[in-house]
């Protein structure tokens, strides 16, 4: 039970989420002390000491690769991030990348950029300058999409749209993001099925153990000579050693990235943007009220939701007297909490208990407020992880 809430800030996050704490029960800022919950977009936080107070981390956008996702569910610490919530951002400058690669752009504003003289000179230097630049219209090229999640399912779509056959490659799709794709997308059985048929190989996977490298030599060798290939994902999905070589040997005419390695730096082939794809106003807003929003249900009701470790659990509350427990997923968690509130004499009143993978979670509501020692001797129960009382706003009292 937290009288006030502290949340750590370790990025700048969206004024539009960060007001939703109301200030009378939070504080909110990048140098809180013992917070109750930390908010972060891309600080990396994999070696950093996270103090025993945190009870929550909430990622404001997709990707969990900075967060120490494991370390956080042995320790009982949901990890939520806002799934979709900057989808349409990164699709945009997707958009985009197929259109500075298909139409030359990058090298053509450099070389406009460059010209010197009078009107009639800069006149008669363009007219001259640009047939090194004419490209090729996006209607009937193949778009090959790795990765058919939020962002992946809008930038299939929006190829459609603008007249391209997409192709797309995705063993795990979900059924919601398999209904979101138009009919028109051909289903890749293999990853080398799509880099055979694609003009343009865009990568919109979370960067995983089984991620890493996703794009090596082997795939790029089986892609078209003259492939564009954009990576708006992360950096380590795409092997960079085999993209310079893709590179020098011209089997990629353009790679288009987010995420801007030394080593391609000035390369006239790379188009390389500061990690831009979700910054608009409309995704760090979206980003911040979603992530805010799952962050106080969690804090003050136990509610899960939009969780990268924990399962999704929800339930209304019909008592103020609330218990969240984190435990292992092994037999008998369940029987040992409610006897531990049993032998205290306590009813339960409501109880949803959830699994996913190795951890579970159990939130009760009782029909009378805990005495102190129950919530010990729960969290004295080998295997569980944590443990919160969380008495409704007005019924903070405890039985003692
Ligand atoms: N450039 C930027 O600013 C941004 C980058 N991102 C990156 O994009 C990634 C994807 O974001 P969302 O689409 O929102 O996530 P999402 O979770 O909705 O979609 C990811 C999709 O990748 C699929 N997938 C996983 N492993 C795969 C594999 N080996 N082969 C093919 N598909 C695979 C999943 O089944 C899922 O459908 C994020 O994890 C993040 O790293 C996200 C937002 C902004
Ligand atoms: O917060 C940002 O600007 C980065 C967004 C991102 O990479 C993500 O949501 O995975």
């Amino acid at each position: 039970m937290a009288d006030r809430y502290h949340i750590l800030t370790l990025n700048n996050i969206s004024a539009q989420g960060l007001k939703r704490f109301p200030g009378a029960r939070y504080t909110v800022g990048p140098h809180v002390s013992e917070p109750d919950a930390i908010l972060v977009r891309s600080y990396n936080m994999l070696k950093m000491e996270i103090p025993p107070s945190v009870k929550a981390i909430g990622r404001a956008g997709a990707g969990t690769n900075n967060i120490p996702v494991e370390r956080m569910s042995e320790r009982g610490v949901p990890v939520f991030n806002t799934p979709g919530a900057n989808a349409n951002a990164v699709k945009e400058l997707v958009v985009a990348g197929l259109l500075m690669a298909a139409r030359n752009l990058v090298p053509a504003i450099r070389f406009t950029e460059g010209l010197t003289g009078d009107e009639t000179t800069i006149h008669r230097l363009v007219e001259e300058g640009k047939k090194q630049f004419a490209g090729f219209e996006l209607p009937g090229k193949t778009l090959g999409v790795i990765g058919l999640g939020a962002i992946g399912s809008l930038v299939a779509d929006a190829g459609i749209k603008l007249g391209m056959k997409v192709i797309g490659y995705d063993p795990e799709i979900t059924v919601e993001a398999a209904w979101s794709l138009p009919s028109q997308v051909r289903k890749a059985h293999t990853l080398e099925e799509l880099a055979r048929a694609a003009d343009f190989v865009t990568v919109h996977v979370p960067l995983l153990d089984m991620t890493r490298n996703l794009v090596d030599h082997k795939l790029i060798q089986k892609m078209k000579p003259g492939v564009i290939l954009l990576n708006f994902a992360r950096d380590s999905i795409v092997d960079i050693e085999a993209v310079m070589a893709g590179l020098a040997e011209r089997r990629i005419k353009y790679f288009v990235t987010d995420f801007p390695h030394p080593s391609l730096l000035h390369h006239p082939a790379v188009i390389a943007l500061p990690h831009l794809g979700a910054s608009t106003q409309e995704a760090e807003d979206n980003c911040a009220i979603m992530v805010v929003d799952q962050i106080m249900d969690y804090l003050e009701n136990g509610n899960i939701v939009n969780s990268v470790n924990f399962p999704t659990v929800v339930m209304a509350r019909e008592s103020p007297y609330r218990i969240g427990v984190a435990n292992m997923n092994v037999p008998n968690m369940v029987g040992q909490i409610s006897t531990a509130m049993a032998r205290a004499g306590l009813n339960i009143h409501n109880m949803v208990n959830k699994s996913r993978g190795g951890t579970a979670y159990t939130l009760v509501d009782l029909d009378s407020p805990p005495p102190p020692q129950v919530i010990d001797e729960i969290a004295a129960i080998p295997g569980v992880l944590a443990v919160r009382y969380l008495p409704a706003g007005d019924s903070r009292e405890r039985a003692d």
